[in-house]
């Protein structure tokens, strides 16, 4: 694409450019810059791109979108916000990739990784050629690539989406989470349908109240569009936030839920130790589901995935037949088994909500003590640490409090902020992560339960500036093995 043709959306830019070469690739960083690259510049929270604009001209940007004007020998493209002409730039590149896609997102506190790939098993089971993006993984067809970020900025994520056209994918699952919405990374998406899966208290630190983390939420539905379409929001009929949700859009709202009246709707739900099962009336039709999966929230997630997959066209019988045979998420409620007598569920539960559902979900079928492991990460929302902590030692007959991930802070004062509303006594603190669950395997008797909570599927633990390589899975698989010898 030539570069007058590039910036043909950019309507309002302040200055005319008069060269015209080839633009070969956008790019958001310096470090990536290549020959005939448009470099876009923005300011983060760590550093400025605007800083870099000397390096790109070296790589060989022909071109560069920024907030001021600069001294460069290529063409400057000054823009009011680099951010929102990017995803403007990204989808005319790429030629709106997900104009030709059915993109469900999925948002809320908790539950977007497990109800994405609830959605995909449906999915590949009625023949679409899917993409998947979220906190796991990005995936193209059968092609698999680790992401950083759970939902990615406008500019990879629009190139992502143009990868999957090419690969003739049809339809895309993907985890919007709040600070996408927030930051305008989502911009120029094109969502077919739009999922709620529920709102409770995290990310504090960045969204300040409840009120800004549900508008953050609410942008989603707002993106649908205010006029009539195909387009349909998905809600929790269940969750309050749903009422404010559902006003955001014009598009037809489909409900699921336990308590509430709801389009899609579970009734007689039966857990057990070894899956849940219930009655489901989706618009009148009725089937009768067995899930694998346990607890209450999994029934949830499992009505979300049903209502998406319904008004994406696939029937009722097909949908039971595909969420029956899912054994599990990767690090959801997983169980790590290595003979041993007592049970080990490894579970992503990082806040107060998602903690006490399956610390709730557990009591309910325990015989004997359960230990609960559990720590906070660093520089995320701090409200939540005390919070999690009390949870934790409320349901567990142990609550040992251990680092998560600390990140920049000091894995002492999370903890010290995590026990400040906690009974001296009720908990017992290993700093060490490895150490207390191999602790707590090592005390363990017959019918115990131990959950190691918040990192789930996670295979690193951040330390400092370190990432090194942690697998709550593998710790847990060893310290049976030392144990039994
Ligand atoms: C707070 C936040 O969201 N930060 C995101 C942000 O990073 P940043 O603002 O620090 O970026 P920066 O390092 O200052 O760089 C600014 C610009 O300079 C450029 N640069 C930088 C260096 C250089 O040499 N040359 C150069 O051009 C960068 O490419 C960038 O364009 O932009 C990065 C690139 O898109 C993101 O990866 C990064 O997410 C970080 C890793 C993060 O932890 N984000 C969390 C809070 C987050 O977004 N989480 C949600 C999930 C939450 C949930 O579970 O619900 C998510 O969607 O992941
Ligand atoms: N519908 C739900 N309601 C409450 N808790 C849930 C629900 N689904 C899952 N959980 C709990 O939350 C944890 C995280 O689930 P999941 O990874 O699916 O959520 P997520 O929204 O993708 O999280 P993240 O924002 O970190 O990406 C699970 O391990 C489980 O403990
Ligand atoms: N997506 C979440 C993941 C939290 C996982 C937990 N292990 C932590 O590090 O806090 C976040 O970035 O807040
Ligand atoms: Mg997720």
């Amino acid at each position: 694409m030539k570069l007058q043709e590039l910036l043909l959306p950019l309507r309002f830019q302040k200055n005319t450019v008069d060269v015209n070469p080839e633009v070969t690739s956008l790019e958001m960083d310096s470090r990536r810059v290549k020959e005939g690259t448009v470099f876009i510049c923005i300011k983060g929270y760590t550093v400025d791109g605007h800083d870099f604009v000397q390096q790109a001209v070296d790589k060989g940007a022909v071109a560069i979108v920024a907030e001021r004007p600069l001294v460069a020998s290529v063409p400057v493209i000054v823009v009011s916000d680099t951010k929102r002409a990017m995803a403007r730039l990204a989808c005319h590149y790429y030629e709106n990739p997900t104009e030709n896609v059915h993109l469900i997102g999925v948002t809320g506190t908790n539950g977007k990784t497990t109800v994405t790939h609830l959605i995909e098993k449906i999915m590949q089971d009625v023949k679409r050629k899917t993409g998947l993006i979220g906190t796991m993984y990005t995936k193209v067809g059968a092609r698999q690539y680790e992401t950083k970020n759970t939902t990615p900025e406008s500019l990879p994520l629009q190139q992502l989406f143009k990868e999957m056209v090419d690969e003739q994918v049809d339809t895309v699952m993907m985890e919007v989470s709040s600070h996408a919405l927030h930051l305008g990374r989502v911009r120029g998406c094109d969502f077919d349908v739009a999922v709620f899966t529920n709102l409770t208290p995290d990310h504090l630190d960045y969204h300040e109240s409840m009120e800004a983390y549900l508008y953050a939420k609410g942008l989603l539905f707002a993106q649908l569009g205010n006029t009539f379409t195909d387009k349909v929001a998905v809600l929790n009929a269940d969750d309050p936030a749903s009422l404010e949700l559902s006003r955001l859009t014009t598009v037809d709202v489909v409900t699921y839920g336990v308590k509430e009246k709801a389009d899609v709707i579970a009734r007689n739900i039966r857990i057990t130790p070894s899956g849940t099962t219930f009655d489901i009336d989706a618009f009148g039709k009725k089937e009768m589901i067995s899930l694998q999966l346990i607890g209450m929230f999994s029934v949830y997630n499992a009505l979300a995935a049903t209502a998406a997959s319904l008004v994406s066209n696939v029937s009722l019988t097909q949908i039971k037949k595909s969420l029956e045979q899912v054994k599990g998420v990767s690090g959801r409620f997983e169980a790590v088994d290595a003979g041993q007598d007592f049970t080990v569920i490894v579970d992503y539960a990082h806040t107060a909500d998602s903690l006490e559902n399956v610390l709730k979900t557990v009591k309910d079928f325990a015989t004997n003590r359960i230990f609960a492991i559990v720590g906070c990460g660093g520089d995320r929302d701090r409200t939540k640490r005390p919070v999690m902590a009390q949870i934790a030692s409320a349901y567990a007959d142990r609550a040992i409090f251990t680092s998560d991930n600390p990140r920049s802070e000091d894995p002492k004062q999370i903890i010290k902020e995590m026990v400040a509303g906690v009974k001296e006594g009720d908990f017992e603190v290993i700093l060490d992560r490895k150490q207390a669950i191999k602790q707590a395997i090592k005390e363990a008797e017959k019918g115990d339960i131990i959950v190691i909570a918040g990192k789930g599927h996670e295979t690193y633990q951040i330390i400092g500036g370190e990432t090194i390589h942690f697998d709550d899975r593998e710790v847990a698989r060893e310290g049976i093995v030392e144990r039994a010898e």
